[in-house]
């Protein structure tokens, strides 16, 4: 199965509600999509969001990765050749995560179309199902409260907070959405490195001693700050997740070797795609700390390859797949189901994706 061209194009869809972090506000999944076609006629889908104020990858940094670097160096290879793409892949270009993580999935899907299984048999085939949180943007306490309220009568049993915009209004928040789920509902919370390490570890200290019972917080200081972030967690009861900290397979060996983190976060953006994620996967069990896998605003073509990534490998016990229930429409067909919080990959060969609508292809 010889790769024969790679088209790129442009999917845009709107979000039901503005997605707000203490990075960024939006209102609509912008992503490109990377098709890989062959000369048996197979197609891989993948995808890739800009999220420039994580990855610094923008709309147009993924499409001149792509048609500068990635492509060139692809075309013509066998996709029974795979380690070797994968090495191509990786090396074509330093950086560019968002735009590598497109294209290895795509690759990934070939391969299982290539021998005939879904991608998450093909990796561990751990489970059938996996269950995702839905993420509450930051907004006032009355307002997410209430959005809270609104995703337990959607079905979702875990929230994943936003916070990270004021510590003093934070806890106010966790308080007013804690009173109003009740304590049969699970709360992590999100600070997108919005806090110094010693506000983190007062304001988390006052959410425990409110006892709100925080599952754990993702990522609550910059990204850079290792120290800090082992202050954070030397210093508070409540579990730290590294997020934004760790991109690579080394970022996470480091960050494990100084005990800076309890658990981390992997999203195929952050790796460049399922080859480096899996690596990640190996060092988090050799150190037996479990890992959450996460997504950037994306839609279902991505979600979908993490969705198999999370359903083969048991060290990822923690979801953050709420991409495609945040979004108001599903341009992909095929692929797994989403139903409220149950994601299931589909037993298809590869992703099981067969087309995606909408893709306005760029020359
Ligand atoms: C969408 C997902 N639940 C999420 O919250 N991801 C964010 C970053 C998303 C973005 O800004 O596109 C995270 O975990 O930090
Ligand atoms: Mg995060």
């Amino acid at each position: 199965m010889k790769i024969t061209d790679i088209k790129i194009g442009e999917i845009s869809v709107p979000l039901k509600t503005p997605f707000k972090t203490a990075l960024r506000t939006v209102d609509s999944v912008e992503d490109i999509i990377v098709e890989i076609h062959t000369d048996s006629g197979q197609i891989g889908f993948g995808e890739a969001p800009p999220t420039g104020v994580i990855t610094g990858d923008t709309k147009g940094a993924i499409v001149g990765a792509l048609k500068d670097h990635i492509i060139k160096s692809l075309v013509g290879m066998d996709i029974e050749n795979f380690e070797e793409i994968m090495l191509r892949l990786n090396s074509c270009i330093v950086g560019n995560h968002s735009a590598k993580a497109a294209v290895d999935i795509a690759l990934y899907d070939l391969y299982g179309q290539l021998y005939h299984a879904p991608l998450y048999k093909m990796l561990g085939g751990y489970q059938k199902q996996i269950i995702t949180d839905i993420t509450i943007s930051v907004n006032s306490p009355r307002e997410m409260a209430e959005d809270s309220v609104d995703a337990i009568k959607r079905g979702f049993k875990t929230l994943k907070i936003k916070v990270g915009k004021d510590a003093a209004m934070d806890l106010e928040r966790m308080k007013a959405i804690r009173k109003a789920v009740g304590y049969d509902v699970d709360l992590r919370i999100d600070a997108n490195q919005g806090w110094s390490p010693k506000e983190a570890v007062k304001v988390l200290t006052d959410m425990e001693d409110a006892g709100l019972n925080i599952e754990f917080v993702e990522q609550p200081v910059k990204a850079h700050d290792i120290e800090g972030m082992k202050f954070v967690t030397d210093h508070v009861a409540i579990p730290v997740l590294a997020d934004e900290s760790v991109f690579s397979p080394q970022d996470a060996l480091s960050i494990l070797q100084q005990h800076a983190a309890d658990f981390i976060n992997i999203k195929l953006m952050k790796t460049g795609g399922l080859y480096n994620a899996l690596k990640i996967c190996s060092i988090a069990e050799v150190y037996g700390v479990e890992c959450m896998i996460g997504c950037m605003l994306e839609a279902k073509v991505s979600v979908n390859a993490a969705v198999h990534l999370a359903a083969a490998k048991s060290i990822i016990t923690k979801i953050d797949l709420d991409g495609p229930v945040l979004c108001s429409e599903d341009p992909v067909v095929g692929g797994s189901v989403f139903d409220n919080d149950r994601i299931t990959p589909s037993d298809t060969p590869g992703l099981g994706v067969t087309k995606v609508n909408g893709i306005r292809y760029l020359d």
